[in-house]
C-alpha cells in the first residue's frame, strides 16, 4: 500500500493546466491512478491507491514540493530550475519536451557574446539570470509572464529568452534562435531534496512501469533452431528470451521485448533470417 509514515496519502502535485496538464494526467492514468473528471476539481483522493493529487499551477509545483507541503509533484525541468526551490529531480517523465532558448530578430544576433547590455525579456527570470551570471554576461533581464515574443516588436526588449518547442511561435514573430540551447526540458518527478518519502519507491515504479511500456513492445515469431543463435542476438530481450518448442520439428517460438523504435527494421531482419509469423504488440503496463 503506497502510505506514508503516519499512515496519510502520498501527497502528489500535477499540473492543472497549460502545455504538461494533459500528458502528466494521461500518464497516471495509465499508472493505475484516478484523475479528475473535471479540470474545474482542485484535489482528489484514490484511498485505493494511497494517494492524493493536488491539481496546481506547474510554475508552483517545485515550491509546494520544495516546502514539503506536498511529497512529490510533475512539473517541467526548466520550472524547477527556475524556481530555485529545495526540490529534486527524481525521473525523467519522457512528454512535454521543449528548448530554452534565446532569440532576437532575424539575422541580427548569433552569439551569446552579443547579449552583453541588451534587454532580454523572459518569464523564466531565474534560469536567465543564472545562465547570464555563469557566462558572465551583463545584460538586463525583463520579467514578462507570456507572450514574450510580442515585446521586441512593442519596444519592451531587445531580445527574448524563452521554451522553443516546433518554433512556430517564433517564426511568426519573425524571430530566430541564437546561441547555444540554455537548457533541455521535459516533465519530469520531483521530491523534496535528498527525500525518498514513504510511497514514492510504488509511485515511481509505476511511472517506470509506463515509461518502459511506452518506449517497448513485445515480439513473437517462429524460426527454425539453427537460427535461434543469430535471432536471439538481434532480440536479447530483457533477462533473456522466451524460447518456446513448437508442433512443427526443429522450429522454435520465440518471444522478447524489443525498443519500439527500429521494430519494423528488426522484423525486416529477422524475416530475412528465415523468422516467420513475426508479431508485435504493445504492453501496456509492466513492472522489470
Ligand atoms: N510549446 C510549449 N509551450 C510552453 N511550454 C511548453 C511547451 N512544450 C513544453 N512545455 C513545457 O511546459 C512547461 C510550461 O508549462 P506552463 O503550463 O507553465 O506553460 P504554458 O504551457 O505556457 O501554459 P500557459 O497556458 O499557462 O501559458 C515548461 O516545463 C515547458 O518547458
Ligand atoms: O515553439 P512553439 O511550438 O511555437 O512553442 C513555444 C511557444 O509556446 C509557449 O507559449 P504559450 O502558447 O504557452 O503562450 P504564453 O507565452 O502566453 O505562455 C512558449 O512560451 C512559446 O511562445
Ligand atoms: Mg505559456
Amino acid at each position: 500500500m503506497t502510505t506514508s509514515p503516519d499512515d496519510r496519502p502520498l501527497r502528489i502535485a500535477v499540473p492543472n493546466k497549460g502545455s504538461l496538464s494533459q500528458a502528466a494526467a494521461e500518464m497516471l492514468r495509465e499508472s493505475g491512478y484516478r484523475q479528475r473528471q473535471d479540470s474545474k476539481e482542485l484535489a482528489l483522493v484514490d484511498a485505493e491507491n494511497g494517494v492524493e493529487f493536488f491539481y496546481l499551477r506547474p510554475r508552483d509545483i517545485a515550491l509546494y514540493v520544495g516546502e514539503g507541503t506536498l511529497d512529490v509533484g510533475v512539473t517541467g525541468r526548466d520550472l524547477l530550475l527556475d524556481s530555485g526551490a529545495k526540490a529534486d529531480e527524481v525521473l525523467a517523465l519522457g512528454f512535454g519536451r521543449s528548448r530554452f532558448h534565446f532569440a532576437g530578430p532575424r539575422g541580427r544576433y548569433d552569439a551569446l557574446g552579443d547579449l552583453a547590455g541588451l534587454r532580454i525579456a523572459t518569464s523564466y527570470v531565474g534560469v536567465v539570470r543564472r545562465f547570464l551570471e555563469e557566462h558572465g554576461i551583463e545584460a538586463q533581464v525583463v520579467r514578462l509572464d507570456g507572450a514574450v515574443e510580442t515585446s521586441i516588436q512593442l519596444g519592451v526588449a531587445d531580445v527574448i529568452a524563452d521554451v522553443v518547442e516546433t518554433g512556430s511561435t517564433l517564426r511568426a514573430a519573425g524571430l530566430e534562435v541564437f546561441g547555444e540551447v540554455i537548457l533541455e526540458s521535459e516533465a519530469v518527478l520531483i521530491t523534496r531534496g535528498g527525500e525518498r518519502p514513504r510511497g514514492l519507491e510504488v509511485f515511481q515504479r509505476r511511472l517506470e512501469g509506463v515509461l518502459v511500456a511506452r518506449s517497448y513492445v513485445m515480439m513473437d515469431y517462429d524460426i527454425a533452431e539453427e537460427q535461434v543463435a543469430a535471432a536471439v542476438s538481434l532480440t536479447p530481450g530483457i533477462e533473456g528470451p522466451t524460447i518456446a518448442p513448437l508442433r512443427r520439428d526443429g522450429w522454435v517460438a520465440v518471444r522478447a521485448m524489443v525498443p519500439r523504435a527500429g521494430s519494423q527494421r528488426l522484423m525486416d531482419d529477422l524475416y530475412d533470417l528465415g523468422a516467420r509469423g513475426i508479431l508485435v504488440t504493445d504492453i501496456h503496463a509492466c513492472r522489470l
